[in-house]
C-alpha cells in the first residue's frame, strides 16, 4: 500500500476565521487511522505514540472520538465534517487549469496532479479540466499530457494503468479568458462531472498576468461552487511593483477573500526549503547559533547555466531581480530569518515571516550590481547573448543577473549581509544557501591555517538543488604524528540518505491548495512587504537606465559582485 504521508501533512483545527476549515482529506483519515488502530478500538495509545500531522501537533483526538461516538465510520465521521455538514453523498474537487495549453502546464501542473494520483493522494473523487483559447478535444488534451506525465524511478509498478486511469479524469473546455458565457460552459460541464457531490472547486491560473483579472471575473461569477469552498491559485509574477502588485491584489479582492487566494511561489514547496524550519528548530546545534553573534553573513545564491531562449518576451518586462530575488530568494531569506514562530499554523508562520521583511532595510543601488549575459563561443559551440532572442529588443537593459547587499535591522541580524545573487546563462546550475560562521575567538590552531583565517571558519550549506544536501564545513586534524590540519565536509546528502526520487515542488503545493494549507503560500502583507524593499531600486535602475555588466554565456557572471561582496568583508562560497 502506498501511504501518502507528507511533511507538510497538516489538520486545522483552529477555529480562527482563516483556519476553522477542516482541511483533512478524507484518504489521509482514513489511512491515519488504519495505522493507529487505538483510536478506533477507544484504548489507549502506547506510550511514545501519538498521531501527529507533519506540523508536528498531535490529532485532535476528542473530535475524531465524536464521530466514532455516534458509530459513524472514520470516513462518515469526516464527511460529516464537510463545510456543509449536509448528507451529500460524498464530495468532489475540480481542478481547472486555466491555460492548460501552456509550458507551465504540461512541464509542471498535469505531471504533478498525476505524481499525487500515483501516490494516492488525491480525494476519491477529483476532476482535471485543461481551460485554454486553444481548440482541443478531451482526447487531444489527454494526448497532449500523456507526452509529460512519467512515473518516478521507484514507483513505476502499473504505471501505465495508472496514467490511463488519471487520463480518463480529465477533461478540456476550450473559451476565451474574458468571457462570462464561455465559463458558464465550464460550470455546467463542471456540474456534469460533480454529480451531485459537495463540490470543491480549484483553479490554477497558468497564464500571462494581465488576464489573471478577467479569469478570477469570470469565474467567479459563473464557475465558483455554490456549496463547496472555490480556490484559486495565483502565478507569479504577482506584479511589477509595489503599485501594479497593491492594484492585483485590490482587483483579486473584488472577486475573492484573502483565504480564497493561493499565491504560489514553488520554491517553498521545494524539499530542502521546507526542512530549512525542521534543521534549525529542531535542532539545538543550530538554533543557539543562528544570530549576529555567530553568523558573519548569509549567502543565497541562484544560478540557471542556460538562457532565456523561449520566455525572452516575458522576462524582458521583469528581469531577474523580480524574476528570481523578490520572490524565490527573498521568501527563503524570510524562513531563514525569522524568529520562532507561535506554532506551525499558517498564520503564526507567516506572521513571523512579515515581521522579518518589515524589518529589512530598504536596498540601495550602491548595494546592487546588475549584468546581462552576451553571446560566446566555447568548444566550437556558440551560445547566444540574451539580446540575440528575437522576442527581446536590441538596446535592452533588462538584468539577466543581480547580486544585491540586504540588511536585517533587527536585534538578531543587525549588520549581518545577507547577500543574493541570481543569474541566467552561468557555468552552472544551482540554488543553495551558505552560512559563514565567525572566526573562533583566540583559536588556538590558528598558525596552522596560516594568515587567511577566514579559510577556517565553519561553513553550513543547505543546497536546494541539484543533489539536495546539507553539510557543514569543519575543521579537523589529519590523521598522523604531525599536527596538520584540514577542511572537511560532515555531509547529509539527500541521494545516499534516502534513495528514493524527491517530489518536485508543484506536488507538495497543489495538495497543500486542495486542502487548504496556506503555510507555503504568499499572504498580501507578505507581497506588500518584499515589493516595499525592492521598488526603489527596481524604479532607480530603469529611471537611470543603468547598463547592465555583460558577462559570457556560461561564465561565473559580473566581476562587480565579487566587489559588492569586499565591500562588506565577504566571499561568495566556493565554486559561486
Ligand atoms: N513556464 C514556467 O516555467 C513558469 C511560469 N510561471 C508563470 O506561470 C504562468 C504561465 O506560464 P507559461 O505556461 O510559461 O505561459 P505561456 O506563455 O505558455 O501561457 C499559457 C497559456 O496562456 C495562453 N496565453 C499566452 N499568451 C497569451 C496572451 N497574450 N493572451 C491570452 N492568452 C495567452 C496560451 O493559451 P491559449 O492560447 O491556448 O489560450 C498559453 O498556452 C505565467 O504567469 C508565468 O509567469 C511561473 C514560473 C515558471
Ligand atoms: O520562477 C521561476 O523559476 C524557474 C526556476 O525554477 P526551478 O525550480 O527550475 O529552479 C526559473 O527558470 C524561471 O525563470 C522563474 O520564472
Amino acid at each position: 500500500m502506498v501511504i501518502c504521508f507528507r511533511s507538510s501533512d497538516s489538520v486545522a483545527f483552529s477555529t480562527s476565521s482563516l483556519q476553522h476549515e477542516r482541511s483533512f482529506s478524507r484518504r489521509r483519515w482514513r489511512r491515519w487511522l488504519t495505522s493507529a488502530p487505538h483510536l478506533l478500538s477507544g484504548r489507549q495509545p502506547s506510550k511514545g505514540f501519538q498521531i501527529k500531522n507533519s506540523n508536528g501537533y498531535p490529532l485532535n483526538a476528542a473530535s475524531l472520538q465524536d464521530g466514532l461516538a455516534e458509530n459513524l465510520s472514520a470516513e462518515e465521521s469526516v464527511e460529516k465534517r464537510s463545510k456543509d455538514g449536509s448528507k451529500q453523498n460524498g464530495s468532489t474537487v475540480s481542478i481547472t487549469i486555466v491555460g492548460a495549453s501552456g509550458d507551465l502546464a504540461k512541464k509542471k501542473i498535469f505531471p504533478a496532479l498525476f505524481a499525487l494520483f500515483y501516490e494516492d493522494c488525491l480525494p476519491k473523487h477529483f476532476t482535471v479540466f485543461g481551460y485554454a483559447r486553444s481548440k482541443l478535444t478531451d482526447e487531444e488534451l489527454r494526448n497532449m499530457i500523456s507526452k509529460t506525465l512519467t512515473c518516478r524511478i521507484d514507483k513505476r509498478e502499473n504505471c501505465n494503468d495508472k496514467m490511463e486511469q488519471f487520463l480518463q479524469r480529465c477533461f478540456y473546455q476550450s473559451g476565451q479568458y474574458d468571457s462570462e458565457e464561455n465559463f458558464v460552459e465550464l460550470d455546467q460541464k463542471l456540474r456534469e462531472k460533480e454529480a451531485g457531490k459537495l463540490p470543491n472547486r480549484l483553479f490554477y491560473l497558468s497564464i500571462p498576468p494581465n488576464i489573471f483579472v478577467d479569469v478570477v471575473r469570470c469565474a467567479s461569477h459563473h464557475a465558483s461552487s455554490p456549496t463547496g469552498w472555490t480556490r484559486v491559485i495565483v502565478e507569479k509574477p504577482f506584479g511589477r511593483d509595489s503599485e501594479s502588485s497593491a492594484e492585483l491584489t485590490r482587483s483579486l479582492k473584488q472577486y475573492l477573500t484573502e483565504d480564497q487566494i493561493f499565491r504560489i511561489d514553488h520554491y517553498l514547496g521545494k524539499e530542502l526549503v521546507e526542512n530549512l524550519s525542521v534543521l534549525r528548530f529542531s535542532n539545538l546545534v543550530f538554533e543557539p547559533l543562528w544570530s549576529r553573534k555567530y553568523i558573519r553573513n548569509v549567502q543565497l545564491i541562484f544560478s540557471e547555466n542556460f538562457g532565456t531562449e523561449g520566455r525572452g518576451g516575458y522576462f524582458d518586462s521583469y528581469g531577474i531581480i523580480r524574476d528570481i530575488m523578490q520572490n524565490h530568494l527573498l521568501q527563503i531569506l524570510a524562513l531563514f530569518a525569522m524568529e520562532t514562530p507561535v506554532s506551525l499554523d499558517a498564520e503564526d508562520i507567516r506572521n513571523e515571516k512579515v515581521k522579518v521583511l518589515r524589518s529589512m532595510r530598504t536596498l540601495k543601488l550602491d548595494d546592487v550590481v546588475v549584468g546581462q549575459y552576451k553571446g560566446h563561443t566555447k568548444g566550437g559551440k556558440s551560445y547566444p547573448g540574451y539580446t540575440d532572442d528575437p522576442t527581446v529588443p536590441k538596446c535592452s537593459l533588462t538584468p539577466t543577473f543581480a547580486a544585491a547587499a540586504l540588511f536585517i535591522d533587527n536585534a538578531r541580524w543587525d549588520d549581518v549581509p545577507f547577500l543574493m545573487k541570481a543569474g541566467k546563462a552561468l557555468h552552472t546550475r544551482r540554488a543553495e544557501i551558505r552560512v559563514q560562521f565567525r572566526h573562533v575567538p583566540g583559536n588556538l590552531y590558528k598558525r596552522n591555517f596560516g594568515t587567511d583565517l577566514d579559510k577556517a571558519t565553519n561553513e553550513l550549506v543547505i543546497r536546494v538543488q541539484p543533489d539536495e544536501a546539507i553539510y557543514l564545513k569543519i575543521n579537523n586534524k589529519i590523521p598522523g604524528l604531525s599536527m596538520r590540519l584540514d577542511r572537511s565536509n560532515l555531509n547529509l546528502l539527500y541521494a545516499a540518505r534516502y534513495p528514493r526520487e524527491i517530489a518536485d515542488a508543484y506536488e507538495r503545493l497543489l495538495l497543500d491548495a486542495i486542502e487548504g494549507e496556506r503555510r507555503l503560500f504568499i499572504r498580501s502583507d507578505e507581497l506588500d512587504a518584499a515589493w516595499a524593499l525592492f521598488t526603489p531600486v527596481l524604479k532607480e535602475l530603469e529611471y537611470k537606465k543603468i547598463a547592465p555588466e555583460l558577462y559570457p554565456y556560461g561564465s561565473r557572471g559580473p566581476v562587480g559582485s565579487h566587489y559588492l561582496a569586499a565591500k562588506y568583508n565577504v566571499r561568495w562560497g566556493e565554486n559561486s
